[in-house]
């Protein structure tokens, strides 16, 4: 829908989005800005998040992940994810190395490596975050580096040369090097 204050779909969507979409959703993966935009709350620390999490629910989505939010450190982003299915509830929090540099298509990939691997793992929240967030840094660095070599030093680079190393990271999706570790919030 958006991010960085922008939305890319016309603002007239949005009640669209959060009357008729969001309540089809089994597993939803906002970004900050699209969670804060469909709730119709500012996400300023976790326990907001947390409610923002909560609100999802409410709308029928059994698995919330908001993929990135601002609430980790200037080398930081991070994630926040809440599943409520067969009655057991899970919330966990997981830091994301920042680099530097905005990519486009992140949080179409992200979605799709989630829900393959709640999948592939019967719907365990803490294993299928770290593998997407760990397959993400491999294919983001591997991404960043690439365009760096073909740019050259001295051109800045553009959204041609951050395409997305998917084809290059067939390996890494299907076994990810396990880095990034969730930690799981009480209450
Ligand atoms: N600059 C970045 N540094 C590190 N990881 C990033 C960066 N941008 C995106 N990602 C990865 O992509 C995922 C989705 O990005 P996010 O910005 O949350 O969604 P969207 O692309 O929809 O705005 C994040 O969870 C993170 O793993
Ligand atoms: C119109 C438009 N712009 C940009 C994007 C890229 O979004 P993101 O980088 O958040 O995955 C999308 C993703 O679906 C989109 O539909």
């Amino acid at each position: 829908m958006g991010d960085h204050g922008k939305m890319y779909v016309p603002e007239d969507l949005l009640p669209v989005y959060r009357e008729h979409i969001v309540p089809l959703a089994d597993i939803i993966t906002p970004n900050q800005y699209e969670a804060e935009l469909l709730s119709g709350r500012k996400i300023k620390n976790e326990g907001d998040a947390l409610e923002v999490m909560k609100w999802f629910h409410d709308q029928g989505a059994k698995t919330v992940v908001l993929s990135s939010t601002e609430l980790g450190s200037e080398n930081e982003l991070l994630g926040l994810a809440s599943s409520v299915i067969n009655g057991t509830s899970t919330r966990l929090q997981i830091g994301i190395p920042r680099l530097p540099v905005n990519f486009t298509g992140t949080g179409d990939l992200f979605a799709s490596l989630l829900l393959g691997w709640m999948h592939h793992t019967d719907s365990n929240l803490k294993k299928s975050v770290e593998n997407t967030v760990d397959t993400m840094q491999t294919i983001l660095r591997r991404t960043l580096d690439m365009a760096r070599q073909e740019a050259g030093p001295d051109t800045p680079l553009t959204v041609r040369h951050l395409e997305l190393k998917l084809v290059q990271s067939l390996d890494d999706i299907r076994s990810p090097v396990s880095k990034c570790k969730a930690s799981v919030l009480e209450n």
